[in-house]
């Protein structure tokens, strides 16, 4: 089959999730799209908006219709319809959390610092405790179903986001310290990690900039 194609810009954004379960389930991509809109995207924007990825014929925008569907195709997804509901929960609450790093650098310059000091504190009282919480309760490896699954997935990366902002971060949740060890030694996911994965860095100054003025605002 061909490789999924992501259209974003050239850094994390809404996509980096999708780049993250791609990699989870050791499907190679191919990344378009780094500096500007091309007409090769325009027509398929259904609401004028990346992430879009091509796959399986169909051109697919809405971040969530995207990880849903990838969960569902390579096996992330559970195994039935109430454990699909619970990283269903799990992954809404780790993409609001990311959601508000990935915001930060756009909002404005006078008080970052001040913003990712309440994003840390917000993983450490409302994010962080209630995974630990469900890893205490059920002594499984994973969240769900006691398999890996996309919850694994986008806690792992929500988790080493909050870590670039506070490195102590987990200092009080062995859980998750532990949870992290495990799917960082996943064989697709260390992978990940290494230099020249499709792993992108946190924003800087030029990918903001590049960000405004391809999106005008
Ligand atoms: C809060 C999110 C972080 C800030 C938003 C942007 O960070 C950058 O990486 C670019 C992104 S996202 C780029 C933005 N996309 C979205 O907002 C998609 C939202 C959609 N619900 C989704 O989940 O995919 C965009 O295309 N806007 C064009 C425009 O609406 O006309």
């Amino acid at each position: 089959a061909a490789k999924p194609k992501l259209y974003y810009f050239c850094g994390r954004g809404r996509m980096e999730a999708i780049r993250w379960l791609l990699a989870a389930a050791g499907v190679e991509v191919d990344s378009r799209w780094g500096r500007g809109r091309r007409r090769t995207t325009a027509g398929h924007l259904l609401f004028g908006q990346v992430p879009l990825v091509e796959i399986d014929g169909m051109m697919l925008t809405q971040t969530r219709a995207i990880l849903s569907y990838l969960a569902a195709k390579y096996n992330l997804y559970g195994k039935d319809l109430k454990e699909r509901a619970r990283i269903d929960m799990y992954t809404d609450g780790t993409m609001d959390l990311m959601l508000m790093i990935l915001a930060t650098p756009f909002s404005s310059p006078t008080n970052k610092e001040g913003s990712y000091a309440t994003i840390v504190q917000k993983a450490k009282t409302r994010y962080f405790p209630a995974f630990e919480k469900v890893l205490k309760g059920h002594g499984e490896d994973f969240l769900v179903g006691n398999a890996f699954s996309w919850a694994d997935v986008q806690l792992f990366e929500a988790i080493l986001m909050v870590e670039e902002l506070d490195a102590a971060v987990l200092s009080d949740f062995p859980q998750l310290k532990a949870f992290k060890a495990r799917v960082g030694n996943m064989p697709n996911m260390k992978k990940f990690l290494q230099p020249g994965s499709q792993r992108k860095p946190p924003a800087d100054d030029h990918y903001v900039k590049v960000v405004r003025d391809v999106l005008q605002f």
